[in-house]
């Protein structure tokens, strides 16, 4: 009930003004002497004085938190922090309180040791992050519990930015990863992270400290995949049509086309990337059809690459809708050379609001705007082909695939495979072996 009311009051805190921030919200009620005393109120230590260090004690001053800050230099450092934090030297500030976020880099904290007594049975929360992926062979967290081993070390905070503390919850990740040894000092910093407004979750034990510890430097991870394959598409078709377009005209008939590259050659190379891209989005869902009418169950586990790809469609998709974007705000800005494609693609653009609509408009577009070039011989330059041509292969492909799917003797039989019916009269549960490999299902029960 208590934790509502400190929720509503932080909350609140949305309306208080920048300066505010330096009053606490609730009156202090002294944590030490009652033993029932909520989380907020009780006092929070904080060893560092930088950009951390300096969000953290506000947002756990406005939670209602009593924060006493160690720092090296307290006088210098002083006027950074609310007025209602207390700073004074690392020795002082660690002896007031039992729970201490340690605010400084992996490589200064060495330079704590000389509070190693008095830092006995003390909650230590290490926030810190590395610069790189895996940089250290074990993690900042299990090197910490290792200069401190009369400590308890938990691991938390880190994936939020000192912004993000300071903004308040609501516009960041309100996540805080954490996790510890020692399930009672877990409890202790994820009530003290609910406080501040931020969703604690429990991610384990210390083992989990690197795989924490490398969140914050892995960027956009779903999007890595799909940009690296739209970045090779674009390269493989762009070098495609310089040659055609470019090079054969140079190296045949000794005419310098170079001014198409930028314009030309790139906007016959985007709606290539963007039309195999769209096909790419349903190609993983056809072979995965195919794979559960081959086993006749949906309870085998697909290949490790097809389910990858199959959980990178959305950005496989998003990003095949920019490349097409881009292609036609380039091709409305060339003088319209041909009006009925013109007509024909503003039909595409006003219907393709589904993904697969969008393939097939596409797929006509393409064959309206390629077919009479498809047969003419001039086209083939070095007995290369149309490139569109070559982009028609993987759609073609995944829509013919559609069409077999949607006859109704397949149709039926995929439908009722995907509501759990199975070829054999057992469900095959195909469990990982020891070695993670999914051996051929042992276990099988009859339904
Ligand atoms: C612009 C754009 C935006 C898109 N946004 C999204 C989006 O926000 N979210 C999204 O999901 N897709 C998105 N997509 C991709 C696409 O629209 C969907 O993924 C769509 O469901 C694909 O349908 P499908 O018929 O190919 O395959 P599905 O019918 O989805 O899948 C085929 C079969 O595989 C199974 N299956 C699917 N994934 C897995 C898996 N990981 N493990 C095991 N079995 C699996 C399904 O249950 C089904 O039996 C987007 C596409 C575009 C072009
Ligand atoms: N900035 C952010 O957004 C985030 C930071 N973190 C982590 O928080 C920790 C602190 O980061 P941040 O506040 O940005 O860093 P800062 O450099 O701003 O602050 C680090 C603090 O460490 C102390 N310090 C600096 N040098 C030494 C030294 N040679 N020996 C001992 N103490 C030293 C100083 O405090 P004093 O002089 O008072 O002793 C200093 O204020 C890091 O581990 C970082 O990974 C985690 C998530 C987000
Ligand atoms: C408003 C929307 C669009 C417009 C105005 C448009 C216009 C054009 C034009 C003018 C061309 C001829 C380019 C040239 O020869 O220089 C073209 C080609 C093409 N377009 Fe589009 N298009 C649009 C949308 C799309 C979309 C959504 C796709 C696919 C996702 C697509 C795929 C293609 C393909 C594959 C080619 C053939 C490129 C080649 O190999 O020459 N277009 N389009
Ligand atoms: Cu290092
Ligand atoms: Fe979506």
């Amino acid at each position: 009930m208590l934790l509502g009311k400190l929720r509503k009051a932080s909350e609140g805190r949305g309306r208080m003004s920048g300066g505010d921030m330096a009053k606490p919200l609730l009156g202090h009620r002294s944590a030490e002497g009652d033993p029932t005393a909520p989380a907020a109120g009780r006092t929070i230590g904080v060893l560092g004085s930088g950009d951390f260090a300096r969000s953290l004690a506000i947002r756990l001053v406005c939670s209602g938190f009593k924060v006493v800050v160690g720092s090296r230099n307290p006088k210098r450092k002083a006027g950074l922090f609310p007025s209602a934090a207390e700073v004074t030297f690392q020795a002082e500030a660690v002896k007031k309180t039992d729970v201490i976020f340690v605010a400084v880099f992996r490589e200064h904290y060495s330079t704590l040791c000389d509070l190693a007594d008095v830092l006995v049975g003390k909650i230590l929360v290490d926030v810190s992050n590395n610069t790189e992926i895996n940089h250290h062979k074990e993690s900042n967290a299990e090197y910490l519990a290792s200069l401190f081993p009369a400590c308890t070390v938990v691991k938390g905070f880190n994936v939020v930015s000192a912004w993000t503390l300071q903004s308040g919850a609501r516009d960041g990740n309100k996540q805080v990863l954490i996790c510890s040894n020692n399930q009672e000092a877990k409890r202790t910093i994820a009530e003290i992270a609910q406080v501040m407004g931020f969703t604690p979750v429990d991610m384990g034990c210390m083992s989990s400290a690197c795989e924490i510890e490398n969140i914050p430097l892995r960027l956009l991870p779903a999007w890595k995949i799909p940009i690296f394959l739209s970045l090779g598409l674009f390269l493989c078709f762009f070098t495609y049509n310089l040659v055609r377009q470019v090079i054969h005209p140079y190296i045949r008939e000794q005419k310098n086309k170079f001014y198409k590259i930028p314009i030309e050659v790139v906007n016959t190379t985007l709606p290539c990337v963007a039309y195999v891209m769209l096909s790419l989005v349903y190609l993983p869902g056809v072979l995965a059809a195919c794979l559960q009418l081959y086993y006749g169950t949906k309870y085998r586990r697909f290949p490790d690459w097809l389910d990858q790809w199959l959980q990178h469609r959305k950005q496989i998709g998003l990003l095949s809708f920019f490349c097409a974007a881009l292609h036609a705000v380039y091709s409305l800005c060339l003088p319209m050379r041909r009006s009925h494609r013109y007509q024909l693609i503003e039909t595409a653009v006003k219907q393709s609001t589904l993904g697969f609509v969008a393939l097939l408009i596409s797929t006509l577009h393409t064959l309206t705007y390629g077919w009479s070039r498809a047969f003419d011989e001039n086209q083939y330059k070095f007995y290369l082909p149309p490139t569109y041509t070559l982009t028609l292969l993987v759609p073609c492909t995944v829509i013919l695939a559609k069409v077999v799917f949607s006859l109704p003797c397949i149709h039926h039989r995929l439908v009722r495979i995907r509501r759990g019916w199975e070829k054999g009269r057992y469900v095959k549960f195909v469990l990982p072996s020891a070695t993670g490999e999914y051996s051929s299902g042992e276990t099988s029960s009859h339904v």
